[in-house]
């Protein structure tokens, strides 16, 4: 042999002419076998795998066909005639065969007429898989883009955070007798009319788009009180979010899925209009318990959804006699299960996030006569200032599928900065509870063993450990405290007192002694301790002081979930008759009491008695409520408050 490759010529067995040429020395064809580019890329992909045979008696077509009609009967206009005519899949991918649905006549109320909407397509990305998520917000979404560990850094617009305040809640009979209303409350209201006017603005510019994407997902691990979601929206990072915070449905799960238990229109960046009754701002957000849907208008944070959709828990399980919570939640390798509640940055998936232990959640939980479950199926951590040493978990976590908002990155090598305060200082990433490497699968466990309430104090004067009474625990679940530093900018400011009863005021629906009486009620029956922890200042307020080390409260939260921290020897501080540990392995005794870190004694005891003053005065709303069956616990809860 010279070494030359022997050639053959082949005539194709149905007497065709094409010529293959086949190299015997070389293993394969060196050239493909497409004469176009397009060709070319329909050998890329195969179909996804049959989902496989079910039992059920619908053929394919049928349940596909089923499955088309419910998203058109989701997206249809409540005064046009028909739903709209729904396409499956990508307008930009003309070579997939379009299966149009839309919804029957007889199946929708008040026939006024045909209108160019009705005639136009809308396609429906339903339920796609991250990696093609990651290309529509590439592709067609401005900010877009992915980080150097292969997360999908997005813009959620001009809105970084929440707007609590374009919250709203249809007030009709049955919510304004069951809701808690008034002062303090999350619950604006609003009427049927105004939130009809609302939905149908988000379902019109949601049906003028040349696509939506829609997510069906669950709710709840615990499976007798799963919730079926679907989730309507403009934008692929929406859609992505929405596939981590939510429970991802198997394959079979999704086939079964049917008409969802509750309806997300997610219209974004569209606003709502001013001259709606009840509209303060361009920006809304409605919930309609008797319709089970809610409208967003005019704001793209992602978090309006993640939240909304825990409001609605906040309402639906309490009816089942089941604790809806604003917690994070773990397990030890004996099954010790602990609560964290705190308000938002004081700690829950930072310190739930824990190597030593199973991660059950990080945000949302219930607690039923069945132990806990977690609501959702992902994490949204806080990302300002991460770092791989102090937060490893979380930092691994940020990796291909993880949806990281509003971080800045260098241009190049795309490096996210996570010091860099630019667009907020609310950064986030939303990743899969499963990033998370020891997570407990299902997100359930048993009864809590340990309560833990998370303050971030900026004064500086709670201890950064103590154990409650169960009375002492209600208070200050009730009174769900904070402080964070008012501003951002450089210089000393005044620390911001926050109460948020329940620790998630924004997110409860029915009046805060509600809850506060099944949690009484179930740490009773189960035996759980509560506690109090400081992760915030310590050693002065914000600008004399500084906040505690992470590592430092790591040690005494392992002290809790050891059992360790029950048998130490107590004392009890004045004022909030706070009982503290003397000593506390791994933590320098001297910072256990406040009172020996500030070296300015005077000015410990005036900003002591400052934060009793400002308990005292929020605690009064709730003076006249009557908890429990008796009103003996209202009573040792009030004097479970400061006395001074
Ligand atoms: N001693 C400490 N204990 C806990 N967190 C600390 C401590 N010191 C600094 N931190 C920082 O505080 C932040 C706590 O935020 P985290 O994401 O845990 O809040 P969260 O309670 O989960 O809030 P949200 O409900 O908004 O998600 C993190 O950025 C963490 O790094
Ligand atoms: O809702 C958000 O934006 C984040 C969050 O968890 C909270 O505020 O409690
Ligand atoms: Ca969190
Ligand atoms: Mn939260």
């Amino acid at each position: 042999m010279d070494g030359d490759d022997k050639v053959e010529e082949l005539k194709m067995p149905d007497g065709g002419d094409t010529e293959i040429k086949v190299s015997e020395s070389e293993e394969s064809d060196p050239t493909v076998r497409a004469q176009t580019i397009d060709e070319l890329h329909s050998l890329q992909k195969k179909p996804t795998t049959p989902r496989g045979s079910h039992p059920t008696i619908h053929s394919e077509d049928q349940r596909h066909t089923q499955q088309l009609q419910s998203i058109s009967a989701s997206l249809a206009s409540l005064t046009r005639e028909t739903g709209p005519k729904i396409v499956k899949g990508d307008p930009a991918r003309r070579y997939e065969v379009p299966r149009v649905s839309h919804v029957p006549h007889h199946l929708l109320t008040p026939t006024i007429a045909v209108s160019d909407s009705a005639l136009k397509f809308t396609h429906v990305l339903y339920n796609l898989s991250p990696a093609e998520l990651y290309e529509q917000a590439i592709k067609y979404e401005k900010g877009s883009f992915i980080t150097s560990t292969g997360a999908l850094a997005t813009l959620s617009g001009a809105k970084t955070g929440r707007c609590p305040k374009d919250k709203r809640v249809v007030k009709d009979e049955d919510a304004e007798r069951e809701l808690w209303w008034g002062k303090g409350s999350p619950n604006i209201e609003m009427d049927e009319h105004s939130f009809m006017v609302n939905r149908e603005r988000a379902v019109d510019y949601l049906n003028s788009l040349d696509k939506v994407f829609v997510n069906d997902q669950f709710l709840n691990w615990d499976l007798e009180n799963r919730i079926k979601v679907r989730i309507v929206s403009a934008r692929a990072y929406h859609s992505l979010f929405m596939h981590n915070m939510c429970i991802r449905p198997t394959p079979s799960e999704l086939e079964d899925f049917g008409a969802p238990d509750f309806t997300i229109y997610n219209a974004g960046q569209f606003p709502c209009n001013r001259y709606t009754h009840y509209m303060t701002s361009s920006t809304s957000i409605d919930i309609s318990l008797a319709r089970k849907e809610m409208v967003i208008l005019g704001t793209q944070y992602a978090g309006e959804m993640k939240k909304g959709l825990f409001s609605l828990m906040h309402y639906l399980m309490p009816k089942r006699h089941i604790l809806s919570l604003h917690s994070g939640c773990n397990m030890g390798k004996d099954g010790d299960v602990a609560l964290f509640f705190g308000l938002s940055g004081t700690g829950k998936t930072t310190l739930s996030t824990d190597n030593n232990r199973y991660l059950i959640g990080d945000d949302e939980h219930c607690w039923s006569e069945n132990g806990v479950s977690n609501i959702e199926g992902g994490c949204y951590a806080k990302c300002i200032d991460l770092s791989r040493e102090k937060e490893p978990d979380i930092w691994n976590a940020i990796k291909f599928g993880t949806v990281l908002e509003n971080v800045v990155f260098d241009d190049h090598f795309r490096v996210v900065d996570y010091s860099d305060k630019s667009v907020t200082e609310n950064t986030r990433a939303a990743y899969p509870i499963e990033y998370i490497p020891n997570v407990k699968l299902p997100c359930v466990g048993p009864h809590p063993r340990n309560v833990i309430l998370l303050a971030c104090d900026a004064f500086g004067v709670l201890p950064p450990v103590s154990r409650l009474s169960l009375s002492q625990t209600m208070y200050h679940f009730i009174s769900g405290y904070t402080a964070l530093v008012a501003g951002t900018e450089e210089g000393i400011k005044e620390p911001q007192a926050t109460f948020s009863a329940c620790f998630g005021a924004a997110f409860i629906m029915l009046h805060p002694t509600k809850y506060a009486a099944m949690l009484a009620e179930k740490m009773q029956k189960h035996g759980a301790t509560g506690w109090l922890v400081n992760t915030g200042w310590s050693g002065g307020s914000y600008g004399c002081g500084s906040r505690i080390k992470l590592s430092f409260t790591r040690k005494l939260i392992d002290a809790i979930h050891s059992g360790s921290l029950l048998d130490a020897n107590y004392k009890k501080t004045e004022i909030f008759g706070l009982e503290i540990p003397t000593e506390v392995e791994g933590v320098p005794s001297e910072i256990l009491d406040p009172e020996n870190t500030w070296a300015d004694k005077d000015g410990y005891r005036e900003t002591l008695l400052k934060l009793a003053g400002l308990f005292k005065k929020n605690f009064e709303t709730f003076t006249n409520y009557k908890i429990g069956e008796d009103n003996n616990l209202t009573e040792e809860i009030l004097a479970a408050g400061p006395i001074f």
